[in-house]
């Protein structure tokens, strides 16, 4: 693909906040001599994610990180979206976990959040699709404006009560197609050779590495 730019060995900006995403994407990084910095580690804000689309909310994360720290920065901007809820909560997949932690400050909530999912499941009736697929849009930025969208998916079904403690988010109630456990109870490097982030990042690597 002659019209993808290649990356070069050497710095890159994880644009994200999320420590899950953050040590899911060094593995997937760390076969090809990227050095990553987190957003966080460098003390980047974290930009409103006003777009509509995954897309939109990739770029604006990323373009912001690559601004900010001068170099190229990789986002990624994921979410559920389930089948009989027409899609959501899609793009405000993180806005369903927004709570008041204990401290009082904001902070998120995964268990309510797929309890959320979980009732409005249940109000559709006892034979509802579960369905459901995960996806991932990552961009690349780079500091002179250029940008580059891949995107990935992985289809499952959801599961209840939620089963596991490995992983982040809503993986505890994500069962994926041919296997009997949840994303939180698969072995990390198991999620990490099919995910859709991992779909997504093969996708980057076909195009942005030798
Ligand atoms: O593999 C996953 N396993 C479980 N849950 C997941 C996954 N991938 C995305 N998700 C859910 C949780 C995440 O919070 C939301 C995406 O929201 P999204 O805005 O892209 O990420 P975020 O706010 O957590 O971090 P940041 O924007 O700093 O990268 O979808
Ligand atoms: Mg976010």
């Amino acid at each position: 693909m002659a019209d993808h730019r290649k990356l070069e060995p050497g710095k890159l900006v994880i644009a994200s906040h999320n420590q899950g995403k953050v040590r899911e994407i060094r593995a997937l990084l760390a076969p090809f001599g990227i050095e990553p910095v987190s957003a966080g580690e460098l003390d980047l804000p974290e930009p409103e994610e006003t777009g509509t689309t995954f897309a939109e909310n990739a770029l604006l994360k990323a373009r912001a990180s690559a601004e900010g720290a001068n170099c190229v920065a990789l986002a990624d901007d994921s979410g559920l979206c389930v089948a009989a809820l027409d899609g959501a909560p899609g793009v405000y997949t993180a806005d369903w976990a927004e709570a008041d932690s204990y401290e009082g400050g904001p902070g998120r909530d995964w268990y309510m959040a797929m309890g959320k999912v979980e009732g409005k499941l249940s109000e559709l009736g006892p034979n509802t699709d579960r369905s459901a697929y995960f996806t991932c849009t990552l961009a690349l930025a780079w500091p002179d404006g250029h940008s580059e969208l891949f995107e990935g998916r992985i289809q499952g079904n959801l599961v209840w009560p939620p089963r596991g403690t490995l992983g982040f988010g809503y993986d505890p109630v994500f069962q994926p197609i041919g296997f009997e456990q949840t994303f939180a109870e698969l072995d990390p490097q198991q999620k990490h050779d099919m995910s859709h982030r991992a779909d997504a990042f093969e996708k980057l690597v076909k195009a942005c590495f030798d």
